[in-house]
């Protein structure tokens, strides 16, 4: 079973980053409560830092154990360790490393600089995950680029097809870099809860149609991922704009 999306909408970018980093704590909290460690994935992007350094302003975040919450990423841009254009680089920069997280369990997708290939790359991934991500994972975080895509899953691109998997290697991504690493649609099942954080005129149309009841995800990627227990649109007035 799965949750229908629900959608909240926030004045602006700020507001929206403040009040999902908010509502981040407090699942992270309850989380804990329930389980020895609380296990989310990030997301690059926008969206995906401006959280980060939202949660670092966020009074409640001292109410985290921040040592027992493992770390992964929902995608990954394939470019080395420290590359400005990763994701991991830009939450860093946004004060990831600044939130008293155990190194050990923050998970990171090996890039060029210690991997063969792409292909290597998301097998690894996939070997650590079912090492340490078995259990459903509590809040699995992803931006919306203006094309519906999810993590790197893009419209149309065979990456989104692979069955049987975790985690794929995706080539000839139309948004720059062309090589990623990314989670698959059938890894994010795993979700407690599934949050879609978006902001901007330029996500409006992307946004009504992955909200749209008959949109397939192959046409638009944000149509797929449900969390088991909630599926939210935390969205800001711009991009909510077409919504119905
Ligand atoms: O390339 C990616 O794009 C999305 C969204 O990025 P945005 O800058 O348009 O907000 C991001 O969520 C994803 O993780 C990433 O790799």
């Amino acid at each position: 079973m799965t949750a229908g999306p629900r959608v909240v909408v926030h004045p602006g970018k700020q507001a929206l980053a403040d009040a999902a980093a908010a509502r981040f704590v407090t699942a992270l909290v309850d989380a804990q409560t329930r389980n020895p460690e609380a296990q989310v994935a990030l997301t690059g992007g926008s969206m995906g830092s401006a959280i980060i350094a939202s949660v670092l302003a966020t009074p409640g975040r001292t109410a985290v154990d921040w040592s027992r919450v493992r770390v992964w990423w929902g995608d990954e841009r394939y470019l080395p360790a420290g590359d400005p254009d990763r994701n991991d680089t830009q939450n860093d920069a946004a004060g990831l490393s600044d939130l008293g997280l155990d190194p050990a369990k923050v998970h990171r997708v090996a890039g060029p600089d210690t991997s063969d290939s792409a292909e290597a790359s998301a097998e690894a991934y996939a070997r650590t995950i079912r090492e340490h991500g078995q259990k459903a994972w509590d809040v699995v975080l992803f931006g919306v680029g203006p094309d519906g895509h999810v993590a790197s899953l893009f419209p149309h691109h065979p990456a989104q097809r692979l069955t049987d998997a975790i985690a794929v290697a995706v080539h000839d991504s139309p948004k720059p870099p062309p090589d990623r690493v990314s989670l698959t649609f059938e890894c994010f099942e795993r979700s407690h809860e599934v949050w879609f954080l978006v902001s901007g005129a330029d996500k409006a149309e992307a946004v009504a149609a992955a909200l749209h009841p008959d949109t397939d995800r192959w046409d638009v990627p944000a149509a797929g991922p449900r969390g088991g227990d909630a599926t939210l649109w935390l969205v800001d007035a711009d991009a909510a704009s077409n919504v119905g």
